[in-house]
């Protein structure tokens, strides 16, 4: 089953009943707790929260502060995990693992509403027993009433003193921003392949822990910034022209954004396509660019707006047939015409399209499949589902991704290898190793082409690069403690020509 199609078929979760008595059930808890408790429900089925959300509201019909209590419950009790558990663990007197998951669920909502939202502490320990009586059951409902009497008798920084205890370097951090050791190795690494000192690590743990803003793009041709200010953005995007960010609201309250016109990106990815639009080539145009791995798509409907608007046209390329269609709603919005040149779109595995299309294209952007490890504050859970094995199986695809980039473009053409990961291993290890390969591929300045595009982020730091040749040197990598954005790793590449 895909991963929409399994989240959009989550069947309405209900638990056992057998030891809650009627007058139990007429005590429910509120709707905006209960919607919370089946958003993790379903996640602990394998849904996305952030594809679930949306789900939820609906069936619960929860909208404006209700709608944001249930979010910030259900994405903090999931972000903030690592730290609950061993809390919950003293709180009960037993280790989570041993613990019923529904119940464990119930109870890191409790704490959530404990010690990290402003729920005074006898609501939050009420509404929790009356989370667990509708969840739970009646017996399981009295655990809770006592784990939470003993959470809320202290409060957060003295949970975290108690929890944090004898821990020191990657494993203290882990349990007090809540994130896997591993994930906390691999961040401090990016940092210091980055040449950015190491103890920035708290601010990247805690910046992974806020919400994002809401960043919008609009797609070049089809709507324009002053449009989507006009109706709701709330100000200009700080870095990229394209954007502008919404405080307040759905997104989809926006016109523009309903119609697919506009749509939700976070401004370092609107940035790694408008670098790769930007950047100069030498030779002729074929008039032909390439998103190799498009789905699902936001990339690729900005980079295909704005090559229309330069007369080229756009071929996307996916791997899976449900995320291309998701590309091609993308590329497809209502209410405009068709774009001129057609977009192409392709399913297949990229790195096969070379033996066809080889040298056919101007520009090519290599989005590669990743850790994510730079965009975590958007998915919840993900820091929980990842591994560390994962670097690994993703190393040889992201490779021979870059490879087949490289040959695709045409000499002269520009190829943007991007990441939403800073790990050293996802990003300038693969590009020096793909390049040590070949000699027909220069490395191009991107920290300069980045300046063109958002004079401002270049005046706000040179761009993060650190001292020294080859790929480190050339690229960019931005930061959500730095720069707002996801921690999106942009490297220019251009092909050389015979004259070179
Ligand atoms: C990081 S995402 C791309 C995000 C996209 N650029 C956007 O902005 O919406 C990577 C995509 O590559 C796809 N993919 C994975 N392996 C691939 C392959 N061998 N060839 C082409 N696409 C692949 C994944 O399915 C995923 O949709």
């Amino acid at each position: 089953m895909s991963d929409q199609n399994r989240t959009r078929s989550q069947p309405e979760r209900r638990p056992g009943r057998t030891e809650r008595a009627p007058r139990d059930r007429a005590r429910r808890a509120d709707g905006a707790r209960t919607a919370a408790y089946q958003l993790l429900a379903a996640v602990d089925e394998g849904a996305f929260a952030n594809l679930e959300l949306p789900h939820v509201m609906r069936r619960f019909r929860l909208s404006g502060r209700d709608a944001a209590f249930a979010t910030e419950l259900a994405f903090g009790a999931l972000r903030m995990q690592g730290l609950y558990d061993p809390v919950i663990a003293r709180a009960t007197g037993r280790a989570v693992d041993t613990l019923d998951p529904e119940l464990l669920r119930t109870l890191r909502l409790g704490a959530h509403q404990a010690l990290g939202m402003r729920v005074p502490p006898h609501a939050a320990a009420d509404q929790t027993v009356a989370l667990a009586r509708w969840a739970n059951g009646a017996g399981p409902a009295r655990l809770v009433n006592a784990a939470m009497h003993r959470m809320t008798e202290k409060d957060r920084d003295t949970w975290l003193a108690e929890v944090t205890e004898g821990l020191t370097g990657a494993e203290r951090l882990a349990v007090a921003h809540s994130h896997p050791v591993w994930v906390v190795r691999a961040l401090q690494a990016g940092l210091i392949d980055r040449g950015r000192p190491v103890d920035e690590i708290e601010a990247v743990l805690e910046s992974q822990n806020t919400p994002a803003l809401v960043s919008l793009v609009a797609r070049p041709g089809w709507s324009t910034p002053e449009e989507l200010l006009e109706h709701g953005a709330t100000e200009p995007g700080r870095w990229a022209p394209s954007a502008v960010t919404l405080t307040e609201g759905a997104p989809s309250a926006l016109r523009a954004v309903a119609e697919g016109r506009a749509g939700v990106q976070d401004e370092g990815s609107q940035l790694s396509a408008l670098v790769l639009a930007a950047a100069t080539t030498t030779g002729e145009d074929t008039g032909r660019w390439l998103d190799l791995c498009a789905g699902p798509g936001g990339k690729a409907a900005l980079l295909a707006t704005t090559a229309t608007q330069r007369g080229a046209g756009l071929v996307a390329n996916e791997l899976h047939a449900h995320r291309a269609e998701l590309v091609r709603q993308a590329l497809h919005p209502q209410g405009v015409d068709p774009l001129d040149p057609p977009v192409e779109i392709t399913v297949g595995d990229g790195a096969d399209l070379a033996a066809d299309r080889s040298g056919q294209f101007d520009r090519v952007l290599v989005d590669v499949p990743c850790t994510g490890l730079g965009s975590l504050r958007r998915r919840p859970e993900a820091r929980w589902r990842r591994q560390l094995s994962d670097l690994a199986t993703l190393g040889p695809t992201q490779r021979s991704l870059l490879g087949a980039a490289l040959d695709l473009v045409r000499p002269g053409g520009v190829v943007a290898y991007v990441t939403c990961s800073p790990h050293p291993a996802e990003t300038s290890v693969v590009v020096d190793d793909v390049l040590k390969g070949r000699q027909d591929v220069e490395l191009v300045d991107t920290g300069a082409v980045l300046a063109e595009v958002s004079p401002q982020l270049a005046l706000h730091e040179a761009a993060g690069v650190p001292e020294g040749k080859g790929s480190r040197a050339s690229s960019v990598q931005l930061w959500p403690h730095v720069h707002g954005t996801d921690a999106m790793y942009i490297c220019l590449l251009r092909r050389t020509t015979p004259e070179d």
